[in-house]
C-alpha cells in the first residue's frame, strides 16, 4: 500500500530524537531545518549533536531512553542501534498516539523521512515507500543538479505576485491567465538555464498584461 504524503509543520513543536549517532544526527540536521524545537536523549552524542547542544540549537538529555522522555512531544524517531529498545519506543508510541519513526523497523513507522531538495520554500521530496532509501537519495541527487538554487528566487517572485492576482484580480479567467503565464514553458526554460533577467521580464509582463 502507498503512503499518503503531506507536508509537517513543526515550527516550535517538540520533537524527540532517540539515539546520537550518525543517523540521529541526520535526522535531526532536517528536523531543525524544518524549524521543529529538538531534544536529542541518549549516553554519547556525534561531534557533530555536541557541537549543536553547546551552541543551544538542540535540547539534551544524557542517559538512556525513559517512556516519560515521550511526555509534550509531538513527533518521535528512534535511532539506536539498538533493536529492543526501539521496539519498546515504537510500543510506547503506539499506545500513545504519537507519530512515530523507528530507523531500523520500517513496519512500525507511522511516517517516513524522503530524501529531499531545498530551493527555499520548494521542496522536492523522494520516498520509495522504503524499499531503497539508497534509490531515493541517487534520485535526490539528481534532481539536485536539475533544480538549481534560482528555483527559490523564482518561487519567492510568483508566489509575491500570485498573492496579489488572488487579492486584487477578480476576473476568474483573467486570474488563471496570469497565473499560467507566469509558469509557462518559456518562462521555465529561462529559468532552467538561469536567466533571471528574462524571467523576471516575462512574469512582469504575464502581470500587467493579465490586469490591463
Ligand atoms: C531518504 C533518507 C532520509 C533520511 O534518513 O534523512 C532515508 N534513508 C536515507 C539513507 C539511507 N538509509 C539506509 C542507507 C544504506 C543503504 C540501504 O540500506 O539501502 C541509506 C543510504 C545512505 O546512507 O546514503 C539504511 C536504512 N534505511 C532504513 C533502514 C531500515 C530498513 O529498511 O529495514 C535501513 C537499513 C539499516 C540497516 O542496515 O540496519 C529505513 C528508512 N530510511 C528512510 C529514509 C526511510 C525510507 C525512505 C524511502 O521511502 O525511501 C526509512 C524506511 C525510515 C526512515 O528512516 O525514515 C536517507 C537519504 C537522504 C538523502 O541522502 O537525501
Ligand atoms: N533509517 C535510516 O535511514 C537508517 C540508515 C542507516 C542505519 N539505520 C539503522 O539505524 C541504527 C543506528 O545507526 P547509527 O549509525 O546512528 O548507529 P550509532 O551506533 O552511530 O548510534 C546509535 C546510538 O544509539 C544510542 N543508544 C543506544 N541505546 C540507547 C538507549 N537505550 N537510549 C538512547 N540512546 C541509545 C547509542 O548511544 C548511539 O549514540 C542502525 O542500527 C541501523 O539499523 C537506519
Amino acid at each position: 500500500m502507498g503512503h499518503y504524503l503531506i507536508s509537517l509543520d513543526l515550527s516550535d513543536k517538540l520533537c524527540l530524537v532517540i539515539g546520537g549517532g550518525q543517523v540521529a544526527e541526520r535526522k535531526v540536521y532536517s528536523l531543525i531545518e524544518s524549524g521543529a524545537l529538538v531534544r536529542v536523549v541518549g549516553p554519547e552524542l556525534t561531534p557533530g549533536l555536541k557541537d549543536m547542544v553547546e551552541s543551544g540549537r538542540i535540547l539534551y538529555r544524557q542517559g538512556q531512553y525513559l517512556p516519560a522522555d515521550l511526555n509534550n512531544i509531538f513527533l518521535v524517531i528512534s535511532a539506536t542501534d539498538n533493536k529492543e529498545v526501539n521496539r519498546q519506543v515504537a510500543e510506547d508510541c503506539a499506545s500513545r498516539n504519537l507519530l512515530v519513526n523507528i530507523v531500523d523497523t520500517p513496519e512500525k513507522c507511522n511516517f517516513f523521512v524522503p530524501a529531499v531538495v531545498k530551493r527555499g520554500g520548494l521542496s522536492i521530496a523522494v520516498s520509495t515507500s522504503g524499499r531503497s532509501p539508497l534509490l531515493a537519495r541517487k534520485i535526490r541527487e539528481e534532481l539536485e543538479t536539475t533544480y538549481g538554487l534560482q528555483y527559490g528566487e523564482f518561487l519567492d517572485l510568483i508566489a509575491d505576485i500570485r498573492r496579489d492576482v488572488i487579492n486584487n484580480v477578480s476576473d476568474k479567467n483573467k486570474k488563471k491567465e496570469i497565473l499560467e503565464n507566469m509558469v509557462c514553458d518559456e518562462v521555465l526554460d529561462f529559468l532552467k538555464s538561469g536567466r533571471m533577467d528574462m524571467v523576471k521580464e516575462r512574469i512582469l509582463s504575464a502581470y500587467r498584461s493579465g490586469r490591463t
